[in-house]
């Protein structure tokens, strides 16, 4: 990680009927950086990345994105950044060679390049003995990591995952944790990422954003947060209980499990 910031967010805002979803947020991302936004369901966290993935217009602020605004460069941003979103982004019936395929064609690789580059991902993301299974047939932890396989076919600086692990079992979880790390690790690749687990983002997370019903409660390192509640032995369950009022678990586990439902679903 150095000091340049990939991601400068000034007053980020964004409405929908009577609700402010996300209402005037402020951070920064460091070249090299895992930074963790994490709130209870409905905090904004996926409005947020939405915006800076240009795939929402926001109604007030702007983002800087590897030198491209969001607002008057959403090209730019988009040409250089990858995005694993919350539902599902890849097609059970095809094989995982034939779903990297069709992300490489769509990113305009050339044919030369887009064979390297699917070797490549495959090779990153550990599915090259998998490559021409259909995709029906992997675990879920297969699944997500072809869906990062495919966000990254085209070497983006910035990485958003949206709940990369959401109903994930904790094995499965923690080899997506390793995927994640080795990619910041070794590709230097700056990484914005969504969770409800406290856990998920003390592991991989240099720094962490509280969001709570649109606004970031607290932001800093694990530690600092935990120092910031006054309590020398809280628990990371304890610093969201206080900045978010709830435990992260209580909503979660229902919204986990018809997650997964509804991934097994769509994968046929
Ligand atoms: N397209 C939309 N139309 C209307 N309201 C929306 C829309 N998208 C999000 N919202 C509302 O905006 C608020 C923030 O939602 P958002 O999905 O960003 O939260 P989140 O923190 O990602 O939650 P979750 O963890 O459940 O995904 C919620 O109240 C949600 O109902």
């Amino acid at each position: 990680m150095n000091e340049v910031k990939t991601v400068l967010v000034n007053n980020l805002t964004k409405g929908f009927d009577n609700i402010m979803a996300v209402s005037g947020i402020n951070f920064e991302v460091y070249c090299g950086e895992c930074f963790g936004l994490i709130g209870p369901n409905g905090a904004g966290k996926s409005t947020t990345i939405k915006m800076l993935t240009t795939l929402l217009p926001p109604d007030d602020g702007e983002a800087v994105i590897n030198g491209y605004s969001i607002v008057k460069n959403p090209a730019g941003v988009r040409g250089s950044i990858g995005y694993v979103p919350q539902l599902l982004s890849v097609d059970g019936a095809m094989t995982g060679y034939e779903n990297l395929l069709v992300f490489s064609k769509l990113y305009g690789l050339k044919r030369k390049q887009r064979e390297e580059r699917i070797k490549r991902v495959l090779d990153i993301t550990g599915l090259e003995d998998a490559a021409h299974r259909q995709v029906k047939t992997y675990s879920g932890g297969m699944v997500r990591r072809l869906e990062i396989g495919q966000a990254i076919l085209n070497y983006p600086q910035v990485l958003f995952l949206d709940e990369p692990t959401v109903g994930l079992d904790p094995v499965a979880r923690k080899t997506i944790w390793k995927h994640i790390e080795k990619l910041r690790c070794e590709q230097n690749m700056t990484i914005l990422l969504t969770t409800h687990y406290m856990e998920e983002a003390e592991a991989l997370c240099s720094r962490i954003a509280i969001m709570n019903k649109g606004k970031i409660a607290v932001m800093g390192t694990a530690r600092e947060l935990r120092e910031s509640t006054g309590n020398p032995h809280a628990g990371m369950d304890d610093v969201f209980a206080y900045y978010a009022g709830a435990l992260e678990s209580q909503e979660g586990d229902l919204r986990d499990a018809s997650r997964t439902r509804r991934t097994a679903k769509r994968l046929g």
